[in-house]
């Protein structure tokens, strides 16, 4: 943004309701985060940075756009059910230009992006192996776009000039409007009613998450995880009601966006009260300190989906990671570490999830197994008398820790690690050798993924010592055990397990 756009901004924020003391704070441009927020002098925790009335937010309730276009047309093309909604009432405030009430505001933003979805094949090759591939959802954000944007678009000629398809209702506008609310958009509860006093004087905070994240206590709960990607998945479940809540209230906030956030520096949040929006500070800030908003202290490999970032936080011993980095295996590759058929396991398979249990599981920095792994895989080592137990039961498996476990744990590993076309070490000297240019995007994109890869990976070889070392404390009179089967994969499906 250049210094006119953010002067045009500011005042356009204060004329229109914001209140913003430019004496507390100021704007500054990071050569490592783009446009940010500092502290002009002392902050005391719980003062109020800046605030803003609800109307300056953007969003399906304040865009005139839902109302022109008639409530029961925005529903009959499923706007109500997705991001879809809010990225066609942001291509269409853009397209009034002066006439929107947020032409500056929309004038602000970026528009380009360094998350995967605007990488090329080539770039997103560094990918391979890491969860991040699979989740960018551009196939089902298109297909959004075809099958509900344009044609809602296309329905209404007075409202959608057909001369400006294709330079303000573009799929590559779609995109970028897409990305923004990834990026930026805050879930902002909808105003409780005149008459309901129910939680009508209490503050409610929210964090900065594009996607959106449970409103009290948020850090308590898990984000609901909506992204581009997931608006297809919405759109086919319509009992999803909650969620659909939640997409009803994503919100852009003007400036409120434009905080960056770094792991476990987070000193603002952003509170709503009545028709009232404020940032607060919440912990104590030096003047010249950059003010931080929350994004939920992710692991990098959501930073960089939704954010186009990586942290990276130095250790004692001098190692730079994000503390809240994870590897992700999903349940297909531990059903294959069983060698057989995935057929053959299909009925437990169903019955794990039906017991709402998720096919994907997370190993986290210190490398140990997580539990719910270690039920399942006793779910698909189980013989089938034990099986029909668990199931008529309804009890999933205890995580007990034992030899066939481990042993099961150290091949999934070695086939979670065999997903990348690099090794550790290979990626570890690449990063010792790659020399990134600031300025220069390409590098920038490298250097995320190889980071992303080699944390990763340090965290599965983590997991591989901490469970060759469990093994290593076995007595041996264990070691040599009376199992029949020593591949603990080809216990399952007998009849009794022998001693
Ligand atoms: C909410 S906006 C913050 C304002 C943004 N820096 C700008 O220039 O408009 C979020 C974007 O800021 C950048 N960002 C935020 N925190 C960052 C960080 N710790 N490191 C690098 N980039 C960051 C990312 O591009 C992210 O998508």
């Amino acid at each position: 943004m250049t210094l006119q756009s953010l002067s045009d901004f500011t005042s356009w924020f204060q004329t229109n309701g914001g209140q913003l003391d430019s004496t507390l704070v100021g704007f500054a441009e990071f050569p490592d985060c783009g446009r940010g927020v500092v502290a002009l002098r002392d902050i005391q925790e719980g003062e109020n940075l800046f605030t803003l009335p609800r109307s300056l937010t953007l969003s399906t309730h304040t865009s005139s756009l839902t109302s022109l276009f008639s409530l029961d047309a925005w529903k009959s093309h499923k706007l109500d059910k997705n991001w879809t909604g809010l990225v066609l009432c942001m291509l269409w405030e853009a397209a009034q230009g002066p006439e929107s009430k947020w032409f500056h505001y929309i004038a602000s933003l970026p528009d380009s992006f360094e998350t995967p979805m605007f990488w090329s094949e080539e770039e997103l090759l560094e990918l391979r192996g890491t969860s991040v591939l699979e989740k960018i959802g551009k196939k089902e954000a298109e297909e959004n776009y075809w099958n509900q944007l344009l044609p809602a678009v296309k329905s209404r000629p007075d409202l959608f000039d057909p001369a400006k398809i294709s330079s303000y209702y573009s799929l590559e506008r779609y995109h970028i409007m897409g990305s923004l609310i990834l990026s930026r958009g805050f879930e902002v509860e909808q105003e409780e009613q005149p008459g309901d006093i129910s939680m009508g004087s209490d503050r409610m905070d929210t964090s900065m998450e594009g996607p959106p994240e449970p409103l009290k206590n948020s850090e308590d709960d898990d984000p609901a995880d909506i992204d581009e990607g997931d608006i297809a998945e919405r759109e086919t479940d319509d009992s999803d009601e909650e969620g659909e809540e939640e997409v009803l209230n994503v919100a852009m906030v003007p400036l409120a966006d434009m905080l960056n956030a770094r792991y476990g520096c987070g000193n603002a949040k952003l509170f709503y009260e009545g028709d009232k929006l404020g940032m607060v500070c919440t912990k104590a800030i030096k003047a010249g300190d950059q003010i931080w908003n929350t994004y939920g202290d992710l692991p990098n490999t959501d930073l960089l989906r939704k954010y186009g970032h990586i942290d990276l936080i130095s250790d004692e011993g001098g190692t730079t990671g994000n503390p809240a980095d994870i590897v992700e295996i999903k349940g297909d590759l531990v059903v294959q570490t069983f060698g057989r058929d995935p057929n053959a396991l299909k009925d437990r398979i169903d019955w794990w999830l039906s017991q709402e249990e998720d096919d994907t599981f997370i190993v986290e920095t210190d490398g140990r197994l997580p539990d719910d792994l270690i039920s399942f895989m006793h779910l698909m080592m189980a013989d089938n008398s034990q099986w029909e137990k668990i199931s008529r039961k309804s009890k999933i498996p205890k995580p007990h820790v034992e030899k066939p476990i481990l042993l099961l744990g150290l091949k999934l590993l070695k086939l979670r690690l065999d997903c990348y076309p690099t090794t550790l070490q290979q990626d570890e000297d690449l990063l010792k050798t790659t020399i990134v240019e600031p300025s220069n995007r390409a590098t920038r994109i490298y250097i995320n993924a190889l980071h992303l890869r080699v944390a990763e990976k340090r965290i599965l070889t983590c997991a591989l010592k901490e469970l060759e070392g469990q093994l290593a404390k076995i007595p041996l009179s264990q070691q040599g055990s009376k199992r029949k089967h020593e591949d603990p994969a080809a216990n399952h499906g007998g009849s009794k397990r022998k001693k």
